[in-house]
């Protein structure tokens, strides 16, 4: 790959102009080069779904997500085998032929086939009944280990890539849970860290209780405050999916009892048990009374910092690592575009959609008002554009997801709000319009393609300014298998100073736009003009009110 081929189709990158820029790129030495090879095919034990060799056949036109729901019956790895493993040795070989590295004591055995959870863990014959309805013919590698380590009731600390259905892995052993014991409330609770992506596990979770006495709630401000007023209605339900903002406002308000709770789930762990929900965490943590909690973690990146901090809370834990730990999907086409200036990125976009585009696309930016002004900039593309982010209210949101899985959207541009979890299968194309402002962000944004086995491709581009962030996602591409200069690899990393330090505020960077510079500044004068008087006037208004909803209040910022 040239790193220095500018910003995809049409347009050309001239090396002797941005001399000087290349020299940005300094390398820290030059002993101990190391070039990575490109993977052409993706290891068999990492082809969770065994389609990896219809990666080269990637079609160009849209393709709405539903029809491929349901779809996953066309991902089976290998003959279905039943039969129970003779010893440990065959354990250990089954393991490391999935890439599975499982550590902890008694370590449970895996499931080798969904048919091994009715014959060895007495699984409800329904369950299999509506995996395969939905689809769902042989378990991801993750489910292998994490189901019957769950059913054992063991503490798990569970990291695998994005897409390799971590949410079937969790929701497979509550819904054995509660099927089997008496109804009295809540027993099970999921956190996630989106209302986006509650929504999804919820959805996830209705398929698979099809037909069956198990209830699951979504935990809405409605939800919520009709269970406060009728308790008879909280026996009702089994299974709790909220977010944490969510939760802690309904315990604080005597809405939701936690006390029968003996499975908690944090998805997105490590966003969970960041700095931004710790606090909430705590206090769901607190509410889940029963001595017999289980508490299992689940995300595709696990910083140690978030394990050590975990395992304070937990019960002699296992852990689980699918792959290579915090490394990004290696069906993902991972590429690097330097784009010189700020601007320099609109021009690559706009030469990248008029040459060979192929949606349904993700572009992600750092706030709110940057996906504001790339809209601006691509509306009148003639693409079919939306923009996501906190600041939309609920029904927008729920229909923009709903249109853009339906394939009516093409390209979404949003913040980081829809980095995590969301599971939309049918993109094909993930834009990194502005750097990501860490390793994990960067993991996460571009797992929004190449799911449950499918190819996909991310593009990020990068400035001058973004020089001496880049190696951090140099290292994330190699460890995932990507091909990548020599010279990058010798890259500076960033201090863990630095690191901090971008991690909290993103660069400053100036306004997306094609408008001169005289009347952006016009514009912005405008705009903080409004957004004072928008600020008075909700200040006199909150002075009368009480605050509004306590989940939005989080994801304010993206
Ligand atoms: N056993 C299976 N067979 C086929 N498809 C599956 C299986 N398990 C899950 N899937 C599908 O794989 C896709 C990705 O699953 P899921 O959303 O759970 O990924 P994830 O690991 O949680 O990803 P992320 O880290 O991005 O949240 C979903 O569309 C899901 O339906």
């Amino acid at each position: 790959m040239d790193f220095f081929k500018i910003l995809g189709a049409g347009a050309k990158f001239d090396k002797n102009k941005f001399n000087e820029d290349i020299s940005l790129f300094k390398p820290e030495r030059r002993a101990n080069h190391q070039s990575v090879d490109v993977v052409d095919a993706v290891p068999k034990e990492l082809d969770f779904f065994g389609d990896h060799s219809r990666q080269k056949q990637n079609k160009a036109e849209v393709v709405p997500a539903s029809q491929l729901s349901g779809s996953a019956s066309r991902f089976v790895v290998e003959e279905a085998d039943h039969a129970p493993f003779k010893d440990e040795t065959e354990v250990a070989a089954y393991l490391k032929r999935h890439r599975i590295k499982v550590s902890g004591t008694d370590v449970p055995h895996p499931i080798k086939s969904f048919e091994m959870l009715c014959k060895e863990h007495a699984f409800q014959p329904f369950v299999l009944r509506n995996l395969k309805k939905f689809g769902f013919k042989q378990p991801t590698p993750i489910q292998m280990q994490a189901v019957p380590i769950a059913i054992h009731r063991r503490d798990l600390i569970a990291n695998a890539p994005t897409g390799s259905g971590k949410t079937l892995a969790f929701l497979l052993s509550i819904l054995h849970q509660v099927h089997s014991e008496e109804k009295k409330g809540y027993r099970a609770v999921v956190v996630s860290p989106t209302r986006e992506l509650a929504t999804q596990i919820y959805d996830h979770l209705r398929n698979l209780t099809t037909g069956r006495r198990v209830k699951a709630c979504l935990m809405t401000k409605a939800s919520a405050s009709m269970q406060a007023q009728d308790p008879a209605m909280r026996q009702k339900y089994d299974i709790l999916v909220t977010t944490p903002l969510r939760l802690v406002n309904a315990i604080q308000n005597n809405e939701a009892d936690l006390t029968h709770v003996r499975t908690l789930v944090l998805d997105e762990a490590d966003s969970l048990m960041d700095k931004g929900f710790l606090e909430q965490v705590d206090e769901i943590l607190a509410a889940c009374t029963s001595p017999s909690l289980q508490i299992s973690l689940f995300s595709a990146t696990m910083p140690s910092s978030v394990e050590q901090m975990a395992k304070t809370i937990m019960k002699d834990p296992i852990r689980i690592i699918v792959g290579t730990q915090n490394a990004a999907t290696e069906s993902i086409d991972q590429q690097l575009v330097f784009a010189g200036q700020e601007e320099g990125k609109l021009i690559g976009l706009r030469n990248m959609i008029a040459g060979g585009f192929k949606p349904p696309c993700l572009i992600f930016v750092q706030s709110i008002d940057r996906a504001k002004e790339l809209f601006h900039e691509l509306v009148f593309e003639g693409i079919n554009v939306e923009v996501i982010h906190s600041e939309r209210t609920q029904t927008q949101r729920n229909r923009i997801v709903q249109k853009f899985r339906s394939g009516e959207l093409w390209v979404l541009i949003c913040t980081e709000l829809m980095a995590r979890g969301i599971d939309f299968k049918g993109v094909n194309l993930v834009v990194n319009y502005d750097f990501p402002q860490s390793a994990q962000s960067y993991i996460h944004r571009i797992g929004r393609t190449g799911r449950a086995g499918r190819p996909g491709k991310a593009i990020t581009y990068f400035t001058k300014d973004d020089a001496p962030h880049l190696k951090t996602i140099v290292n994330v591409m190699r460890q995932s298998g990507c091909e990548v200069p020599e010279w990058m690899l010798s890259l500076k990393n960033p201090t863990k100073k630095d690191r901090k330090k971008i991690k909290k505020v993103p660069l400053e960077r100036n306004a997306i736009s094609t408008v001169p510079k005289y009347d952006l500044k016009r514009q912005k004068h405008m705009k903080q003009v409004i957004a004072q008087s928008k600020t008075k006037k909700q200040r006199l208004a909150a002075a009368d009110k009480p605050s509004g909803d306590p989940t939005a209040g989080h994801t304010a910022a993206i």
